[in-house]
């Protein structure tokens, strides 16, 4: 490594959407989502890099070289410089954790500190989002995720257009994990008749949160949203139902082929760790509190 090479590393977290609803415009700082979702302890880690000797942007994720549309269109609108970017995450890819997004807003930081750019943390969101909508990649993940915590998403958008964050009540508490299989953000938003069914169910699921803002609601909506998708893998639903058995809450991860899951009063997370690692392997992740 040319020693005078400059690097910085940052860290943003992973997101799970339980449901959303779509607020389309032609410009993407306006673009955006509105819905809940809760933002994990775990997320990408991502390490930028310039000096004389990068002479072209790449792109690393996990160790394999990709040609990243949100990552390329972030470097384009905040470097002037190439970059290396090696981005580790110790989330799952393209199954609706937010890897995207907390990929963008890793970067954004990064490239925040190495190019002294000067922008706050709302105007790194707003980059982050903007890449992200344009590369197509989440439309609310990354708001959520400098934010933290079970977060609402209350009007679309970055705060610097006009989006507005809340957030449920709660202690800390761990959700946990199994993933199917991938789905595709971009492939799936582009279909009408989805986006039709998504901004319906959207729309009652943040009515019925909104009159009872509680971790077990936001599972009971999460769950009713993904059953009216109809996006469920049959496995998928067969998770849910294990999960509920043994008296916990679980739905679907938006966009993934994947299931969380959170404990009950009448369970503990054991036993929703014990009844989903019959189905596959299990990843937990802690979600912070409000106290
Ligand atoms: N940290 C990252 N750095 C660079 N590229 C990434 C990163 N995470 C995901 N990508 C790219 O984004 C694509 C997946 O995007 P997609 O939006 O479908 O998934 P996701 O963000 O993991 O989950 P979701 O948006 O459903 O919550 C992958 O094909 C990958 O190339
Ligand atoms: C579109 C989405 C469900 C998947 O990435 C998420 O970004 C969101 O909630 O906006």
């Amino acid at each position: 490594m040319d020693p005078r090479q400059k690097c910085v590393t940052c860290f943003a977290p992973g997101h799970i959407t339980g449901f959303f609803t779509i607020h389309d415009n032609d410009d993407p700082a306006f673009k955006g989502t509105t819905g809940c979702g809760i933002v994990l302890n775990r997320g990408v880690t991502a390490k930028v890099c310039v000096g004389p000797d990068i002479t072209g942007t790449e792109i690393f994720l996990n160790g394999s070289k990709k040609q990243a549309s949100v990552t390329s269109h972030l470097v384009a609108s905040l470097s002037c410089e190439p970059v290396r970017i090696e981005s580790h995450a110790d989330i799952p890819v393209g199954c609706g954790f937010g890897a995207s997004g907390a990929g963008a807003l890793a970067i954004s930081y990064c490239l925040n500190d190495l190019f002294s750019l000067g922008l706050t943390q709302n105007e790194i969101v707003e980059a982050a989002h903007i890449a992200e909508v344009v590369g197509g990649g989440g439309l609310g993940d990354v708001e959520a995720q400098a934010y933290g915590g079970p977060v609402i998403r209350k009007r679309p958008a970055p705060i610097t257009k006009g989006g507005l964050l809340d957030r449920i009540v709660s202690p800390s508490f761990s959700v946990h994990c199994v993933v199917l299989g991938k789905l595709s953000t971009k492939t799936t938003l582009a279909d009408s008749s989805v986006t039709g069914k998504i901004n319906i169910a959207g729309k009652t699921a943040m009515k019925n949160l909104l009159q009872s803002p509680t971790i077990e609601e936001f599972m009971r909506q999460s769950r009713s949203f993904s059953f009216e998708l109809g996006l469920l893998s049959k496995g998928a639903e067969d998770i849910i139902e294990a999960v509920e058995n043994v008296g916990g809450f679980a739905s679907q991860a938006m966009l993934g082929d994947a299931v969380f899951a959170v404990a009950g009063p009448e369970c503990t997370d054991t036993a929703i760790w014990e009844v989903m690692s019959e189905f596959g392997t299990v990843f937990s992740s802690t979600v912070a509190g409000t106290d």
